[in-house]
């Protein structure tokens, strides 16, 4: 369908009609795994697999961000380089390596997920981020009108879950968690919601892997 067929130049390569409509009427469902990626590594790759089987999703986009609002400049690769170590991991169709809000010129998730909403109205997006994220929710840009915008899915990872699910973002948000057992509808909630993913933890980061580069 070839939405992963655009570049850091050229992420108007998408269009909504390059996105099918079941024919069973069910609207897609794409989770969007924002990130940095700098660089792509397994992570984010178990993340998406995980996000596809246990909440049902179509479609995983991981979503390289133009530039983090929160992180600096200094040491970041650039948008194209960071584009094709995501694109590497895009190892099913399923998985889709986007600089999609490049095209869009947004950079905080709020304004990313207004727009996609109105470039693809009919499609029901997810938002998929690690527990470290989570815990740090409440320094985005307008971020209780972040959540009520879509529903969350949070990954577990390792030294991030107590400060996730006993945080402020958490004790906040506290009424809108989906019991574990109604987690596979989770793409299908009117938001604020948000659930915890079960599953394995991995403990690679992209910092550990630039550290272990620079020493060789
Ligand atoms: N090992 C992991 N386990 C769970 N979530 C992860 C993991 N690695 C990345 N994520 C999540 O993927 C998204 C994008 O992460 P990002 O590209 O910043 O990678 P990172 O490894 O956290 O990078 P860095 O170490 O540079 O901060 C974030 O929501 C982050 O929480
Ligand atoms: O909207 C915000 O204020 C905001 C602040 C910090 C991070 N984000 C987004 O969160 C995602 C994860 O970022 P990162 O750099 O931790 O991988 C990525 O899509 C960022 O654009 C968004």
């Amino acid at each position: 369908m070839g939405v992963g067929g655009d570049s850091a130049s050229s992420p108007s390569a998408f269009s909504v009609d390059q996105l099918p409509r079941w024919g069973d009427g069910r609207r897609l469902r794409v989770g969007l795994l924002g990130g940095s990626f700098n660089p792509a590594h397994e992570g984010h790759a178990q993340i998406a697999h995980r996000a596809i089987r246990v909440l049902g999703l179509d479609q995983v986009w991981l979503m390289v961000s133009p530039g983090n609002p929160l992180k600096p400049t200094r040491g970041m690769a650039p948008l194209a380089e960071r584009l094709a170590s995501a694109q590497a991991l895009a190892d099913s169709p399923a998985i889709v390596a986007t600089a999609i809000e490049a095209g869009l010129g947004t950079r905080y998730a709020l304004d990313t997920v207004r727009r996609l909403r109105i470039r693809f109205p009919h499609v029901r997006f997810v938002w998929l981020m690690g527990a470290d994220v989570f815990a740090e929710l409440p320094r985005w840009s307008r971020w209780r009108e972040f959540v009520r915008s879509v529903p969350i899915a949070v990954a577990p990872r390792p030294h991030s879950n107590v400060a996730a699910l006993r945080g402020r973002t958490a004790s906040v948000l506290a009424r809108y968690r989906l019991p574990s057992g109604q987690v596979r509808a989770l793409a299908e909630k009117t938001p604020p919601v948000w659930a915890f993913l079960p599953g394995q933890q991995n403990g690679i980061s992209a910092t550990d892997l630039r550290r272990s580069r620079a020493s060789v």
